[in-house]
């Protein structure tokens, strides 16, 4: 089990107390020490064999294991069908933990020793680094099993960065609230979506889903972790007040279905081009900031490529 003592606002190990005093004897605890360490440590457990690894912590831990688990088993390249590798469970002790919602909500929840897992979609994002990071040129992927946004959606995860002390919703309203302060006019966005030819779109925000929530808000609620396809949503040249009002209702019930400027979708895969830099999250991680200098991205869908479930913390 990979812990991280940071989640949840720092509240994870009272969180994850009472779990470990009924799975404690049967678990081996691997604490995270500093960001980014999960990924390391979930690739070291399915090199040792582990049956099942988890990942005890919100959805960027959710993120970490998941990357790391997935970059053992061969990555894109790795078996399909959830057939390879150890079962990854996550024990959802963060602040908006939506990986676990969506998991819970479409399988319930299962004991940590039980076998029944399910072959879950993951989705890819790959990039060109450019010369402002010093690698000009280079392949670079990460995988992610919840959603992944770019644009408006970046933007929302770096402010949320700098706030300290609010958790899910009010966290991410907050942020959302301060990225549309900031936000300046839509940009002339190129984005393609499986082979349907390529639209020009002025777009503040671009989201793909596998799960059903992003920050705690319902971007998608008929999301299926299993169906093969992402749940699109694309915010175009809503002006900042229009964005403002559309919060509330994102929190209950998800996007509005008839918004001029909304689109909402399903595919396979996306490419998206940018003129300015672009701030893109994978489950609420940065993968891409401006100073990256990168404009363009692509995400794939790699259909059960992973066997999950989640695991009640109380029970
Ligand atoms: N030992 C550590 N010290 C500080 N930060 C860490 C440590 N281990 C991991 N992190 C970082 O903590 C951040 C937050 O973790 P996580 O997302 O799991 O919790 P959360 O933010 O409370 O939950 P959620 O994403 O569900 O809102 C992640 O960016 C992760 O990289």
């Amino acid at each position: 089990m990979i812990f991280n003592p940071a989640a949840g606002r720092r509240r994870a190990r009272r969180r994850l107390a009472g779990f470990l005093e009924r799975w404690g004897n049967r678990v081996t605890l691997r604490p995270t020490e500093r960001p980014g360490h999960a990924a390391g440590l979930a690739a070291t457990a399915t090199g040792e064999g582990f049956d099942v690894v988890a990942a005890a912590g919100g959805d960027g831990t959710v993120h970490e294991v998941a990357d790391g688990l997935l970059r053992a088993t061969g990555g894109a390249n790795g078996p399909g069908a959830g057939q390879a590798g150890p079962i990854f469970a996550v024990v959802p002790i963060g602040s908006a933990n939506d990986y676990a919602h969506s998991l819970q909500r479409q399988f319930g929840t299962s004991p940590l020793d039980s076998p029944a897992a399910h072959a879950v979609d993951v989705g890819r994002l790959r990039w060109t680094a450019s010369s402002a990071d010093g690698s000009d040129g280079e392949e670079r992927e990460r995988f992610f099993v919840c959603c992944c946004g770019a644009g408006l959606a970046g933007r929302v995860t770096l402010e949320s960065r700098k706030i300290g002390w609010l958790q899910g919703v009010p966290l991410y309203g907050l942020a959302a609230m301060r990225a549309v302060r900031a936000a300046g006019t839509p940009a002339e966005w190129t984005v393609t979506h499986d082979d349907a030819a390529p639209v020009v779109w002025p777009t503040r925000s671009f989201h793909l889903l596998l799960g059903r929530r992003e920050g705690g808000f319902l971007l998608a609620p008929d999301a299926s972790l299993n169906d093969g396809l992402f749940d699109v949503v694309r915010l175009g040249a809503a002006g900042r007040w229009g964005m403002m009002r559309m919060l509330p209702g994102l929190a209950r019930s998800g996007p509005p279905v008839a918004h001029p400027h909304v689109a909402l979708g399903r595919c396979r895969s996306a490419s998206v081009e940018s003129p300015t830099p672009l701030a893109v999250h994978v489950d609420g991680e940065l993968a891409l900031i401006p100073e990256n200098g990168v404009r363009s991205v692509r995400i794939d869908l790699l259909p059960g490529r992973l066997r999950a479930k989640v695991c009640a913390v109380r029970s």
